[in-house]
Order: C-alpha cells, then structure tokens, then sequence
C-alpha cells in the first residue's frame, strides 16, 4: 500500500506525522519580485520578446519544503507546515505546476534513477498567482534548490540558475534574488548593488492576468499603431538603477517604467483607479507589477509604506502589503 492510500485508512494523521520526521526533507525561501523597469522589445520568431528589465526581489516569499522519497515519484501540494495566504484551489497541484517540472528538469539533467530520487514538494504560496510578481518562478526556484540538496547533486547555483532559465524568462531572478538586470527573454540576470532597501505598498488584484495573453496585447496595440514598436533589443533602464543603486525613491520613483503597463490596464481597466488611489494616499509612484494585475506603489520610507498600506486595505477592500527589497534569492533554511 502506498503512503497515500494508507493516508486515506483510518489512523491517517499519526501515520503521515511519523513519515514527517523520519523522511529527510529540506526547506527552501524563494521571493517574489517587482520590475522597477521593463523595457519590451518586440515580438521574435520564437514568440518570445527580448527585454530590459530591472528587477527586485521582495520580502513576500514562496516557502517550499522538498520532502524525500525513495520510490521515484514527485508530488506537489499545499504546505502543512507554513501558513499560505493563496487559497489552494488557485495552484495547478499537478505535473503542470512549474515546481513539479524543476524537480524532474533537474533529477533528468543530474541523471539521477527516476525510479529511486523521488519527493513530496510542499509548497506554502505568499506570492498571488498570476499576479506579475513571478510566483510560480520563485516555486520552480525553491524546488530547483531544495531538491538538489535533497538529492545532493553537488550542483552550484550558478549551475540551478542556468537550468532555471530552462523553466521560464523569470525563473533565475528567483534563484540568484536580490537586484538584477535582466536581459535576453529576462533570464540572463546580473546582480546589482541597491544601497538601502526599496520600500513598496503591493495592491493585489482579484484575478490574474495571463502573461502572454498581456505580450500578446502589447503586440496589438503596437501593430495597430497606438503604441510605437521600438527598432530593436531594448536598452537598460540607467536611470532607474543608478536611483537604485544610490538609494534614493523619488529619483527611483520618477525613473521606473514598465512597457506592459499599458496593455495590462487595457487587458483590465479597473486598475486605472487604483493606480490614481495610490498616488491620492501619498505615494510617490504607481506602477503594474511585470505583467499585472499587481500593482506597486513607491513609497519614501517603511513607515509610508506602512501607512499608505493600510490606507489603500481600507479604500480598496484588497489586502494592499507593505513590502521591501531587496531580499535573497531562493535560500535552505
Ligand atoms: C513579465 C515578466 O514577469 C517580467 O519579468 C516576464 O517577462 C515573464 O516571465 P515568465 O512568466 O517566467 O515567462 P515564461 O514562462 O518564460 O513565458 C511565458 C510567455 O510569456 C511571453 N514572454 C515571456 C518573456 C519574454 N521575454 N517575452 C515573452 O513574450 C511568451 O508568450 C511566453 O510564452
Ligand atoms: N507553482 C505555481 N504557482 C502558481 N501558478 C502556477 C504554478 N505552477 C504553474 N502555475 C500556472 O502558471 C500561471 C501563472 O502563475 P504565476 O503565479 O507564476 O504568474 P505570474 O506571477 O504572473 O508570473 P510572471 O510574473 O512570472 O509572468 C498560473 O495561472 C498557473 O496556471
């Protein structure tokens, strides 16, 4: 009988908290992230667009627990060791789900026996899905991580990295976090110093956004001749990461931009009063995170962004978050 069949007998729980603490099991923290800049390129043959972008790690994280198993299988599901704030029937629980497809990727790529290096992937969510803040990236990161060291393949990290960017344009950035720039399809990361932490009021939005569905939009709105499509690979944002790396918000706030700005609002349009409501509390800017519906508003120091935070919670009826970065990159506890 298998650990799940024997879970669904009675007696189930004593059962499971005995495999808990005898099965090995390695917990990772993997961030979500913001653009502070994200110039889009247009459209390639491989239907991906080159792309600038400046991102930033954040201290709303995925917490994912590979748990070991010796018959080959990988599973996915909801923690029940760390609290999410995502309701579970939001996320993929299946071979679709981009930590399912890391731990595979790397059990194939290391030649690890399919039939012996197995895990239960545990994952407790922060991070809202389809949010443009990378939540499933930052999955496939923690599992990425935590699965090498379950297996102990002796990879590097910058060895997970450039398996992650197998995974998804996002997927590296969560792996190496902090502050980065990020060009190519947004997998060819390279850290850059920020002097003093970012701080930031994250707005949730009710719904997702699909990201090729907002490339897609950007697309249209580009061939139809409302926005200009640029001549060729998009430059890098300078202005921004020198606000960044010297410190200072108004001049960050004042710099940023975000090229799927416009086709998110137009994909959902009710962001456009909420992106005026941040700026009505006293924000220094407001912006759509990556692809959206997140938005991001900036904010001078932790307590702004604390006090606009729960301005925005009561005008909105959505949980609005203060936050910061930069944060690490996908960690073991
Ligand atoms: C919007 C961002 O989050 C900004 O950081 C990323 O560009 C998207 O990263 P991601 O979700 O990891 O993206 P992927 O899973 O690699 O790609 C999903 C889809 O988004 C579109 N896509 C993504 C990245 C990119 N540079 N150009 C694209 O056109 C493509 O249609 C692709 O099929
Ligand atoms: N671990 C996961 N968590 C959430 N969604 C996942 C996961 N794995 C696969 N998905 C699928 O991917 C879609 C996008 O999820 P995700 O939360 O990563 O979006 P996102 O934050 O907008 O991504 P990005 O900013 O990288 O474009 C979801 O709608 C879901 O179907």
């Amino acid at each position: 009988m298998s650990e799940h069949e024997a879970g669904a007998c009675g007696g189930a729980h004593r059962t499971d908290v005995h495999l808990d603490v005898t099965r090995r099991h390695v917990t990772v923290t993997a961030p979500g992230k913001v653009n502070l800049s994200l110039r889009v390129g247009p459209l390639r043959e491989d239907g991906y667009h080159s792309v600038a972008s400046l991102y930033l790690a954040v201290n709303l994280v995925e917490t994912v627990t590979a748990v070991g198993r010796a018959d080959g299988e990988i599973t996915v599901g909801p923690s029940h060791r760390h609290s999410s704030a995502v309701a579970a029937a939001d996320v993929p629980w299946d071979e679709s789900n981009l930590a399912h497809r890391a731990a595979t990727l790397l059990r194939e790529r290391v030649g690890l026996d399919p039939a012996l290096h197995g895990a239960d992937i545990e994952i407790a969510k922060q991070v809202p899905v389809a949010g443009g803040m990378g939540g499933g990236s930052a999955d496939a990161a923690g599992a990425l991580v935590a699965c090498s060291a379950l297996w102990e393949t002796g990879l590097t990290r910058t060895e997970l990295a450039e398996l992650a960017a197998e995974l998804g344009a996002d997927v590296p950035f969560a792996v190496v976090g902090g502050a980065a720039v990020g060009r190519g399809t947004g997998a060819e990361v390279m850290s850059v110093p920020a002097r003093t932490p970012v701080h930031l009021v994250l707005v949730p939005a009710a719904g997702g956004l699909s990201t090729p569905e907002v490339f897609g939009a950007l697309d249209r709105l580009r061939e139809e001749g409302t926005l200009a499509t640029p001549d060729g690979a998009p430059e890098i944002n300078e202005d921004a990461l020198r606000a960044l790396t010297s410190g200072d918000p108004l001049a960050l706030a004042l710099a940023m931009d975000n090229d799927l700005q416009t086709p998110a609002v137009a994909l959902y349009p009710e962001l456009s009063d909420a992106l005026d409501l941040g700026l009505d509390e006293g924000a220094l800017r407001g912006m759509v995170s990556g692809s959206g519906p997140t938005l991001l508003f900036v904010a001078r120091d932790a307590i702004e962004a604390e006090r606009i935070a729960s301005a925005l919670t009561e005008r909105t009826g959505a949980e609005a978050l203060a936050v910061h970065g930069p944060v690490h990159g996908a960690t073991v506890l």
